[in-house]
């Protein structure tokens, strides 16, 4: 058992790594500005190497599981998973009441000229604020999320994400969390109705 764990873990950093470079190669995508040849020549090698990987493939990202130190970890999720490319990935930590994540977006993540998408940064706050249900004891998806976004977001720069439990109410949970720079400036903020499925309670 030991030794399937070990190497199960292996595998799984080995994973992690590979997200990373992907990640690299998403943000070298972004801003490269090498001639057309070349481009076409990376194009060529990229897709050997997605051949490579869908060789053997699973149809679902990394699952919801237990690591070795008994922590709940969710390798493919969009935003904290490290095991997916796609996510920055955002690492987020509780004192037991709020959570918190130290973050910073990269040029890939650009929506107007020279700051952030505002789905992206939606999109954090809605795992920061699901995360925020959980921490107050609950579960739940989101019903609706409101975002008011009061400054550009930069990109390239130190931010700090939070998110703390408002309410509850039945199955419904509020939540609210913003997104600041480190000096405290508010740069996005938001509020969140996150409500546990019926089902899930065996209802
Ligand atoms: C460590 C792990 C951390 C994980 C963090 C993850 C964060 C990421 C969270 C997500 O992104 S979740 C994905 C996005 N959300 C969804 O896909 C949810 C899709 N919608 C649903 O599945 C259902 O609509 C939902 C579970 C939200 C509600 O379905 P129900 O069938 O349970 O609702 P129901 O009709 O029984 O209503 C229950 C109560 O909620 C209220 N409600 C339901 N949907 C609402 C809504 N959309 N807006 C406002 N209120 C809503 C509804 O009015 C009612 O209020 P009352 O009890 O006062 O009557």
């Amino acid at each position: 058992m030991t030794i399937e764990a070990a190497t199960g873990e292996s595998r799984i950093t080995a994973l992690c790594a590979l997200s990373q470079q992907v990640r690299e190669l998403m943000d070298a995508t972004a801003l490269t500005d090498v001639p057309e040849d070349e481009l076409e020549a990376i194009t060529a090698d990229v897709a050997a190497l997605t051949a490579r990987l869908r060789a053997v493939a699973r149809e679902t990202p990394q699952p919801f599981e237990f690591a070795p130190d008994g922590t709940l970890r969710h390798l493919g999720n969009a935003v904290t998973g490290a095991a997916n490319p796609h996510a920055l990935p955002l690492v987020v930590t509780s004192d037991g009441e709020s959570v918190r994540a130290e973050l910073s977006f990269r040029p890939l993540h650009e929506g107007p000229p020279g700051s952030v998408h505002g789905g992206i940064s939606a999109m954090i706050l809605d795992h920061v604020l699901g995360q925020a249900v959980v921490v107050a004891g609950f579960a739940g998806m989101t019903a609706s999320l409101s975002v008011n976004y009061r400054k550009p977001v930069p990109y390239g720069v130190p931010l700090v994400a939070t998110g703390a439990f408002t309410r509850k109410e039945g199955r419904k949970t509020w939540v609210e969390g913003r997104i600041a720079l480190t000096d405290g400036t508010v740069l996005v903020e938001a509020t969140g109705l996150f409500v546990t499925p019926a089902a899930w309670l065996g209802e």
